[in-house]
């Protein structure tokens, strides 16, 4: 259980400032997750953490030591790759004792603790097995398992379920879970997959550019994102954002798009009062626009609606839900700025979200026939606002 501290640090390779101030603080026995497209730095922030790079400033604390320039065999911790790093010509058994003969164990310790680590991650049976007669998920607990046997206080993994398929993804990841449950020790996991990062996370850190943009938990980083780079990359698809003024109205505060005018949520009214005759962006995510005869149980108790009418284009099912493109009103060149941000490799888009078109998410049983058009109900408190110079959330 080791606290991480990491203070100021920036890296250039090059030209090419990769790091550019980045401030975390890790609790001990936290399961921290960096999310964030590709490039953004992930991986050399792990590789600081790790002591296998310098930071050409700042500094990293393991619980209050600084261990900026300490080497990373005497950091007490464990390392495991996407690659998984296992020797090819050696068995399973001796990939995992390697680091204890390293540390000059006596041999009947290593078997004993080879032995308990194998047990515990069901592969005692593969020991005498070179890697490339195991399946992806056995390689993936044998480098899990030479990561044990070192009985770290802090775990870093980057990608290491990456190229598996997602149900052994989610079994392996289930055993990172009892991993930690049984050692306590702190982690911290890259990824770029959102569904990793909140089973796993206890907090999510997500990273853009080299900074960290948000931590927080999974919930809290999509109910109040801080920035519209946060709200179009957190949620299962990407916000609708719409260009609007905000207006004093008679019953209150309004965003006016010039086709539709969406009353402010209550609780808004105080951040957006200065932003009267403003123009801002309003980010409003499919799943809050509904269709009338389908509305969820909570949505109808609590949730004050807007009624729009739009021209549904196209529709998309997705199991019981079923995606409505829909067209009618002009969409802010925020989404795709937005969305040129998130894009990076490995980082995929279904959705046609071009044009004019926006989503909203709703029940699988509506059937409008496409080209009609149709009404839909905005969730009122669901919508967010955003300052059109800096992209920070207004309200959130
Ligand atoms: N040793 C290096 N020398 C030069 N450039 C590097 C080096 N390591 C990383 N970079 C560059 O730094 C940037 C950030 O890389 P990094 O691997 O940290 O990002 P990442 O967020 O982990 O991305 P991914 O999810 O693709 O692994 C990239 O543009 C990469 O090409």
């Amino acid at each position: 259980m080791t606290r991480v501290q990491i203070q100021g640090v920036t890296k250039k390779f090059g030209r090419q400032e990769v790091l550019r101030g980045i401030d975390l603080d890790v609790q001990e026995g936290e399961r921290l997750v960096l999310l964030g497209p590709s490039g953004t730095g992930k991986t050399t922030l792990l590789r600081i953490i790790a002591g296998l790079e310098v930071p050409d400033r700042g500094a990293v604390l393991f619980d209050g030591e600084d261990v900026t320039r300490i080497p990373p065999r005497d950091r007490n911790l464990a390392f495991v790759f996407e690659s998984l790093a296992l020797w090819p010509h050696i068995t399973a058994y001796e990939n995992i004792a390697m680091g204890l003969e390293f540390r000059g164990l006596p041999q009947d310790e290593i078997q004993r603790r080879v032995q308990r680590v194998a047990e515990y991650l069901g592969i005692g049976a593969f020991l005498d097995r070179r890697p490339t007669q195991l399946s992806a998920g056995q390689m993936q607990r044998v480098a899990l398992a030479r990561a044990l046997t070192r009985e770290p206080r802090l775990f870093l993994f980057d990608e290491p379920m990456a190229h598996l398929d997602p149900p052994l993804r989610v079994q392996i990841q289930r055993e990172l879970l009892k991993v930690h449950a049984d050692t306590g020790a702190t982690f911290i996991y890259v990824t770029h997959d959102q569904a990793t990062a909140s089973r796993l996370a206890h907090r999510v850190a997500v990273m853009h550019q080299g900074k960290i943009e948000q931590v927080g938990t999974a919930d809290e980083l999509y109910d109040h994102p801080k920035t519209w780079f946060v709200a179009g990359f957190i949620g299962p698809h990407l916000m609708n954002f719409f260009d609007v003024v905000i207006r004093q109205g008679e019953g209150g505060l309004v965003a006016d798009s010039g086709q539709f005018r969406m009353p402010v949520p209550d609780r808004a009214i105080e951040y957006l009062w200065e932003w009267r005759d403003k123009e801002v962006v309003l980010g409003i995510r499919p799943e809050h626009i509904h269709h009338p005869a389908f509305l969820p149980k909570a949505v109808t108790t609590t949730s004050p609606l807007k009624r729009i009418r739009a021209q549904l284009d196209l529709k998309e099912l997705l199991g019981d839900k079923q995606l409505y493109y829909c067209k009618g009103f002009k969409i802010s060149k925020v989404r795709a700025h937005v969305q040129s941000l998130i894009l990076g490799e490995g980082f995929e888009y279904y959705e046609m979200t071009e044009g004019d078109t926006f989503l909203a998410l709703v029940d699988a049983a509506a059937d409008d026939p496409v080209g009609e058009t149709i009404e839909l109900d905005v969730e009122v408190d669901q919508c967010k606002f955003f300052d059109p110079q800096t992209g920070r959330a207004i309200y959130s």
